[in-house]
């Protein structure tokens, strides 16, 4: 493994990384513990298969080309001790209602990509915690988030307890996506008990009820609600592909095609600080067949985008490459318009997502939190700038949580900064409740209906031949 000893020519082209700077690593104490987790990691099955892989693939091609819309969502960070039975139900619970919403105002299928299974590594800005002056934490898979030295001490094993951590979660994912858990007729209960129980809710009685009648109408026309295709979902996993001996002990070559592919998920992204060009981490998921995410932050240059573009979808291949944009509110109406021109001209198509969490962080008393305003105006802004332009908004990136904690400020809740210490329970960013994130998805909801309204006029305009 420790590549500088090995001859170049018997490197493969799966360790190239290994040759090249890495960020974000932990400085793992002891090279034979990570010897021994890396070699434990290789010899298990992994966790999801190629031909699924494939599927979302196929599913974000769709996306890319206008014709479905991607919802990913979840935890800023997974926790071994939050990885419980009914905080896993609830996210995907509140996902598959987002999802329900947003079909009906896209009009389109909706690809639903959970951050879970795997979401257990974080970069940080600071190798050092400020207020502890103890190493940071950087996820369950890394250390402890105790605040002792021993706790943060880096510990490969918490590699191996991850990938267990993250089989137990999709197994009983697979089994909610499939046993009945996410009947429409179910999900849409649920969502008429929001609008009517909730201040949140009650804004959105008229789409409710519209979608109460849509179901209605399907039946009347003897669609069965209770069919297979309507009591069941395809939920696709994903998490930031950071640890990247866990990557790439996970990357498994397919027998049938010869092709590698990292199982560890559906999708892998990789983070605003780790994208360098030269960098290993580009490197290692530029060769896995997975669809891949890159984030996309406000220094970005056009320039930098396309070639990050190329580089991980040199054959163009529609649903391989997401772009998920984080620039912040204030900046995103100004940053985008020039990426999307750039990488649309010339570059691989791509599936254009918004990520209207990690540009607007703020400190508040010590406390990292995010305003809904700003998370929605910089949605709001993704989908101005993609109508200038004629492109598709494609899809929305969201940290969330199926509970009601208190993280994030405003909604109609109108969280305040003094009900911040009420409910923070995240181990790291804060993550929209189940009430900030129904709200959110029956916004743009409501944004992708009028759009739809307005394309349907302007056709009307259109002179005839
Ligand atoms: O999730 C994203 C990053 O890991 C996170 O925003 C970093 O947080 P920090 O600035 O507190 O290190
Ligand atoms: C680290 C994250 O985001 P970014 O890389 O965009 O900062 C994240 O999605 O949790
Ligand atoms: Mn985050």
């Amino acid at each position: 493994m420790a590549v500088g000893t090995v001859p170049w020519c018997l490197v493969s082209a799966l360790d190239v990384w290994r040759t090249l700077p890495a960020k974000q690593q932990p400085s793992w104490p002891d090279l034979e513990e990570l010897q021994s987790a890396y070699n434990q990691l290789a010899a298990l099955p992994p966790l999801v298969t190629a031909p699924e892989v494939r599927s979302l693939t196929e599913r974000l091609a769709m996306v890319a080309r206008g014709e479905a819309f991607l919802l990913q969502g979840g935890d800023c960070a997974e926790t071994f001790a939050a990885n419980t039975a009914n905080k896993i139900r609830d996210k995907v619970k509140t996902l598959l209602q987002m999802a329900v919403v947003l079909t009906y105002g896209a009009s389109t299928p909706v690809v639903k990509v959970a951050r879970i299974a795997g979401q257990y590594s974080k970069p940080r800005s600071a190798d050092i915690e400020s207020s502890t002056g103890l190493p940071s934490y950087r996820g369950d898979a890394v250390n402890d988030i105790a605040a002792t030295a021993a706790a943060r001490r880096p510990d490969p094993m918490r590699m191996v307890a991850s990938y267990h951590q993250s089989a137990i979660t999709l197994n009983l994912v697979r089994a909610f996506a499939t046993g009945g858990f996410a009947d429409l007729s179910k999900v849409h209960e649920w969502n008429k008990a929001f609008v009517r129980d909730s201040a949140a809710g009650r804004r959105y009685e008229v789409m409710a009820t519209n979608i109460e009648r849509a179901l209605a109408f399907m039946a009347a026309c003897g669609i069965d609600l209770g069919s297979a295709a309507l009591t069941g979902v395809e939920l696709f996993t994903s998490h930031e592909g950071l640890l990247l001996e866990y990557e790439r002990a996970l990357t498994r070559v397919e027998d049938a095609t010869g092709n590698p592919y990292d199982l560890s998920a559906h999708m892998i992204w990789i983070g605003e600080r780790t994208r360098d060009l030269g960098g290993a981490h580009v490197d290692l998921l530029s060769r896995v067949g997975n669809p891949i995410g890159c984030k996309i932050g406000p220094k970005a240059s056009p320039d930098e985008v396309l070639e990050l573009a190329e580089r991980l979808n040199p054959q163009h291949v529609p649903g391989r490459l997401t772009l998920i944009t984080r620039m912040g509110a204030g900046k995103i109406r100004d940053a985008l318009p020039p990426i999307i021109e750039k990488v649309n001209a010339a570059g691989p198509p791509v599936v254009w997502s918004c990520d209207p969490m990690h540009g607007n962080t703020r400190d508040v008393s010590g406390i990292k939190t995010r305003h809904f305003d700003d998370v929605l105006d910089e949605v709001f802004g993704f989908f101005e700038v993609h109508k200038a332009l004629g492109t598709h908004p494609g899809g929305l990136h969201i940290e969330l949580t199926g509970e009601n904690v208190t993280e994030c400020l405003g909604g109609a809740e109108l969280i305040g900064e003094e009900d911040l210490g009420g409910r923070y329970e995240t181990a790291c960013d804060p993550r929209l409740n189940t009430g900030q994130a129904l709200e959110l998805a029956f916004l743009v909801a409501e944004m992708l209906q009028q759009a739809r309204g307005e394309r349907a006029a302007a056709m009307q305009e259109l002179p005839t031949a």
